[in-house]
């Protein structure tokens, strides 16, 4: 994403000597969101192991700059989720620290920046390079959904590039749970996410199921990466859906003759309206463009090892919801807990992965 405004970091003294303490010094800036700037930081002191790789990402969320919604539903849910994820293929959490209004998301830093930074200097991806890219994006999305979370927000500068040119899934702000505590589908209502990459389902502004949504702007994305443009013109959202429910979208003049069959079938089951005919995420990992590589035809023990654990996450998550609700039942319902800006989400688990939320001082 382009950067805005100041590339210095605008921290108070306290705020730069608590960070301190932990063992952080932000540097200069990497990116901005809609509430969040993203800073690289640097390890101080610290450990070998630590040492050994010294940079990391900073993401800085300000409650106090932030509509209600966002600091009462969609930072809890992710914060919520960014603590459980533990994927290849998903930026990797290092720590989560709380100062007053400010929460500070320290993560792996990814040192070639986003894919759509990417595509606008280099050109379109080769196909060789986003197939490896779909079919990571693809496990990571498996996973997420696995676990019964969707991201709701896939788009080129949510998918992340490390130095050895593997993609990473970042940005849970719009991710959510879709099921309830009997394990049954729960429905969005809410338009999520970014206009060029939202499924025609989405922009109807009925209830959609979320996960089926995912694979939409995953097509968007797809595309992207082989022809370097947008598949529809977006400046007029009527006009939008229109395209996208017509299947009014080419390949580029410039690349169409390059392109394999195999990836075109991917791209247009992808981009597919109806949505009882769109892929399933399955479907991608397992089509036959995907498999054109023999290295990509199994998974790896990483990979799969990710995607067993997030079947019994699933399950502890649905038991716990499970058992708060019939707490509930039992001792009348609880006041919901809100998020106020000086105090930490007491009901974040701390159990699912090496990221800890500390409030500090
Ligand atoms: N780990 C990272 N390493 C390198 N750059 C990053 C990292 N995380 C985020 N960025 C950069 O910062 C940008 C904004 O980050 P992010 O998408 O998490 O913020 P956001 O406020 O949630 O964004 P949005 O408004 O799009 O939802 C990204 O597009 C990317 O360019």
């Amino acid at each position: 994403m382009a950067k805005k405004g100041s590339n210095t970091v605008i921290l108070k003294p306290s705020e730069e000597t608590t960070l301190a303490s932990r063992g952080y010094k932000l540097l200069n800036k990497l990116g901005e969101g809609s509430y969040a700037s993203v800073y690289l930081a640097e390890i101080i002191g610290g450990n070998e192991k630590d040492k050994t790789n010294k940079t990391l990402a900073c993401k800085i969320l300000d409650v106090s700059k932030a509509p209600k919604d966002f600091v009462k539903k969609f930072l809890p849910r992710e914060l919520d989720i960014l603590v459980r994820v533990n994927h290849p293929h998903i930026i990797h959490i290092h720590s989560i620290f709380q100062r007053k209004s400010k929460y500070f998301v320290f993560m792996r830093n990814a040192e070639n920046g986003d894919l759509l930074e990417y595509v606008l200097k280099k050109g379109p991806v080769s196909e060789g390079q986003a197939r490896v890219w779909l079919r990571q994006l693809a496990l990571a999305v498996q996973y997420l959904h696995n676990m019964d979370i969707a991201h709701r927000d896939l788009k080129c500068e949510n998918a992340l590039i490390t130095s050895n040119f593997n993609l990473k899934l970042a940005d849970f702000g719009f991710a959510r749970f879709v099921t309830d505590n009997k394990g049954r589908k729960v429905t969005s209502t809410t338009y999520c996410g970014s206009l060029s990459y939202a499924a025609p389902e989405v922009l109807r502004g009925m209830p959609y199921h979320p996960k089926i949504a995912d694979i939409w702007s995953l097509g968007v994305i797809l595309y992207i990466m082989i022809n370097k443009a947008m598949p529809f013109d977006d400046t007029n959202v009527k006009h939008l859906h229109e395209q996208q429910m017509n299947r009014r979208w080419k390949f580029r003049s410039k690349v169409i003759d390059l392109l394999s069959d195999q990836v075109k079938l991917v791209t247009v089951n992808l981009l597919e309206p109806d949505t009882g005919r769109r892929w399933r995420v399955e479907q991608i990992i397992k089509s036959e463009w995907v498999n054109m590589d023999p290295r990509l035809k199994d998974m790896s023990e990483g990979e799969e090892s990710a995607l067993t654990q997030a079947l019994v996450d699933r399950k502890n998550y649905i038991d716990n919801l499970n058992k708060k609700a019939t707490n509930e039942k039992k001792f009348g319902n609880e006041e919901v807990k809100v998020l106020k800006a000086n105090e930490p989400d007491l009901t974040m688990p701390k159990f699912a992965s090496n990221a800890t939320i500390i409030e500090a001082d």
